[in-house]
C-alpha cells in the first residue's frame, strides 16, 4: 500500500458503454492528466480551481485520443480526500484502455480493488464501517438493503458506537486516573453513574446484536421454501409471483427433479423463493435424490409454503392433513403457509366447502389461490410480508448485516458484561480498567479506530476495481 503513488483505473463497467468514467487520484494526477490535455478553452487544466469540468481532448504525442470531459478535485476536497482527476471519455473499450495505458506510462499505476475507498478512510473522509457501506450500496437490489447501506454509509451505526465508545473512554481515563494517586484512596470516577453507562452500553449491544438476524435476511433475500405433493402447481406459483416463465410447469408428475431458485422485491424486501421436487415415495433415484433436497431446502428456508391438492370436491383430503402434520412436527420453528391451490376449478359450492376444511387445521394458515389465474397470489405476497419483523426497518432502527460488525459487538458485549461483574464485585480500578480497555478494542475495531493491515486488505480485496 503506497499511498504516494497516483492511482488509475476505470471507474464505470468494463466493455462498451456510450461514456465511460476513469478515476485518478494521489499526488500527480492533475499534473499527469494536465500534461496530456488540451483544454477547448486554451487553459491549462493544472491551473483550474476544484470542482470544475473541462472539455477537450486527450493528447498522446500530438495524437488525439478522444474529446473528453475532465473533472478537477482539490485534495483534499475529493473522495478520496487527494487530489483527483475523473475522465468521461467514449465508452470504447479501446479508448478506455488507451487512456489508462497512457496515463500508466507518465507515472500512474494501476489502482487495486477498493483501493479509492481504502484511501478515502485512511484519509478520515469516512470511517471503516462506512467504507463497508458503500460495498453494499453498490450491491444493494432492493429497497430495503439499499436504505440499511445508505444509513450506514451517512453514519448512522458509526456515530452510535463512536458516541457509546466516547462515554466509555471518559471513564477508562477517570479510573486510569485513580491509578495514579493510589494512596490516596479516591474515586474520580462515579461508580454509580459507571454501572448506569454499563447497562446503558448493554442494552445498545443488544439491540444491534439482536438486529443482525434481520439484517442477514434482508442483505440475503428471505428464503421461501414453496413444497408440496408433485403437480400441485409449486412451479406455476413460482412463475407467478416472479412473474416470468422461469420453470418448467408440465401436467406430468415429478417434472421439477432439482431445486430452482430465483428473487423479487415484495414491499421493499427482497425474497428468495426456491421451487422444490414434489414430495412423494419414489423408486426413482433421481427424483428421490430431488426429495432430499426438498427436505435441506425447507430447514434452510425462512418460511415454508405448503402446496395443497384439492379433492374432487374440493376440500383438503385427510392424508394431505397427515402430510401437514409430519412437516409441522419435523420442523416445529418453521413458519409455515398452507395454500389451496388451483381453487379456478371449483364452483362456489367447492369453495365453500374448502372453507370450512381450511378452518379445521389449527394454529395454520390456509390460503385458498390459484396460481394459474393469479387469484389470490397478492394476498400470499402480503401474508409472506407479515412474516417478515420489518418494525426495526420501519422505525429507521440501526440494523447491522456485516458479520465481522456482529462479531465485534458480541466481543464488545462480553468485556462489558465483565465489567459489570466486576462493579458489582467491587473490582479495583486497575482491574476494571482492563476489561474496559479490551471492549473499546471490539468498539474500534467496528469503526477502524484500531485496525491493521490484514483487516483493511480483506475488506478492501472485496471491493471492485475503480472503487
Ligand atoms: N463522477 C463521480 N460520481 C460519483 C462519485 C465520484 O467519485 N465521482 N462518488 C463516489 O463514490 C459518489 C459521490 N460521492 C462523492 C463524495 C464526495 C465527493 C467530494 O468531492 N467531496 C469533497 C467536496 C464536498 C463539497 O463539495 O463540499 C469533500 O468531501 O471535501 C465527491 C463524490 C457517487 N457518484
Ligand atoms: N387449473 C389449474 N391448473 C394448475 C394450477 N396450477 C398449476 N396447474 C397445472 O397443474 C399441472 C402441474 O403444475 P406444475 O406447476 O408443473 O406442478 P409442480 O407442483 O411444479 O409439479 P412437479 O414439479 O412435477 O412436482 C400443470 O398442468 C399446471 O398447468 C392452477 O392454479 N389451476
Ligand atoms: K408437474
Ligand atoms: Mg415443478
Amino acid at each position: 500500500m503506497k499511498l504516494n503513488d497516483t492511482i488509475v483505473a476505470l471507474a464505470t463497467p468494463s466493455g462498451a458503454g456510450a461514456i465511460a468514467v476513469i478515476r485518478v487520484s494521489g499526488p500527480e494526477s492533475i499534473a499527469i492528466v494536465s500534461s496530456q490535455f488540451e483544454a477547448k478553452s486554451k487553459k491549462v487544466l493544472k491551473e483550474q480551481p476544484t470542482h470544475t469540468l473541462h472539455l477537450g481532448n486527450i493528447i498522446d504525442e500530438q495524437q488525439i485520443i478522444d474529446e473528453v470531459l475532465v473533472s478537477v478535485f482539490h485534495g483534499p476536497k475529493s473522495y478520496t480526500g487527494e487530489n483527483t482527476i475523473e475522465i468521461s471519455c467514449h465508452g470504447s473499450p479501446y479508448i478506455q484502455q488507451e487512456i489508462i495505458q497512457l496515463l500508466i506510462r507518465k507515472g500512474g499505476r494501476s489502482a487495486e480493488a477498493g483501493e479509492f475507498t481504502l484511501r478515502a478512510f485512511l484519509n478520515g473522509k469516512m470511517d471503516l464501517s462506512q467504507a463497508e457501506a458503500v460495498a453494499d450500496l453498490i450491491s444493494s437490489e432492493n429497497q430495503a438493503s439499499h436504505q440499511i447501506a445508505m444509513q450506514q454509509m451517512r453514519g448512522g451505526f458509526s456515530s452510535e458506537i463512536q458516541r457509546l465508545r466516547q462515554e466509555l473512554l471518559d471513564f477508562a481515563s477517570l479510573i486510569e486516573l485513580e491509578l495514579d494517586f493510589a494512596e490516596e484512596d479516591v474515586e474520580f470516577a462515579n461508580r454509580d453513574q459507571f454501572r448506569d453507562l454499563v447497562s446503558r452500553i448493554q442494552q445498545v449491544l443488544k439491540r444491534l446484536i439482536d438486529s443482525f438476524a434481520t439484517g442477514n435476511v434482508i442483505k440475503n433475500g428471505i428464503p421461501v421454501a414453496i413444497i408440496g405433493e408433485p403437480n400441485v402447481g409449486k412451479s406455476t406459483l413460482l412463475n407467478a409471483l416472479l412473474n416470468e416463465e422461469r420453470a418448467i410447469v408440465s401436467e406430468i408428475a415429478g417434472t421439477t427433479r432439482d431445486t430452482i431458485e430465483d428473487e423479487i422485491s415484495i414491499g421493499g424486501i427482497g425474497f428468495r423463493f426456491i421451487d422444490t421436487a414434489g414430495i412423494r415415495e419414489t423408486e426413482d433415484v433421481i427424483e428421490g435424490m430431488g426429495i432430499k433436497k426438498t427436505f435441506e431446502k425447507i430447514s434452510q428456508a425462512q418460511v415454508v409454503v405448503y402446496l395443497s391438492p384439492l379433492t374432487p370436491e374440493g376440500g383438503i383430503s385427510n392424508t394431505t392433513i397427515l402430510e401437514i402434520e409430519k412437516i409441522k412436527n419435523r420442523f416445529s420453528q418453521k413458519p409455515l403457509l398452507i395454500i389451496a391451490n388451483k381453487i379456478d376449478l371449483l364452483n362456489e359450492k367447492q369453495i365453500a366447502i374448502l372453507k370450512v376444511s381450511l378452518s379445521g387445521v389449527e394454529g395454520t394458515q390456509f390460503l385458498p389461490i390459484s396460481a394459474k389465474t393469479g387469484e389470490g397470489v397478492d394476498e400470499l405476497k402480503e401474508k409472506l410480508l407479515d412474516f417478515v419483523n420489518t418494525g426495526e426497518l420501519r422505525n429507521n432502527n440501526t440494523i447491522v448485516t456485516n458479520s465481522r460488525h456482529y462479531n465485534a459487538l458480541l466481543s464488545a458485549l462480553e468485556e462489558i458484561n465483565k465489567v459489570q461483574e466486576g462493579l458489582n464485585a467491587n473490582l479495583s480500578g486497575d482491574l476494571l480498567a482492563i476489561d474496559i480497555r479490551e471492549a473499546l478494542f471490539h468498539f474500534g475495531l467496528i469503526t477502524g479506530e484500531v485496525t491493521n493491515d490484514e483487516l483493511l486488505g480483506n475488506i478492501f480485496a472485496n471491493f471492485c476495481i475503480g472503487k
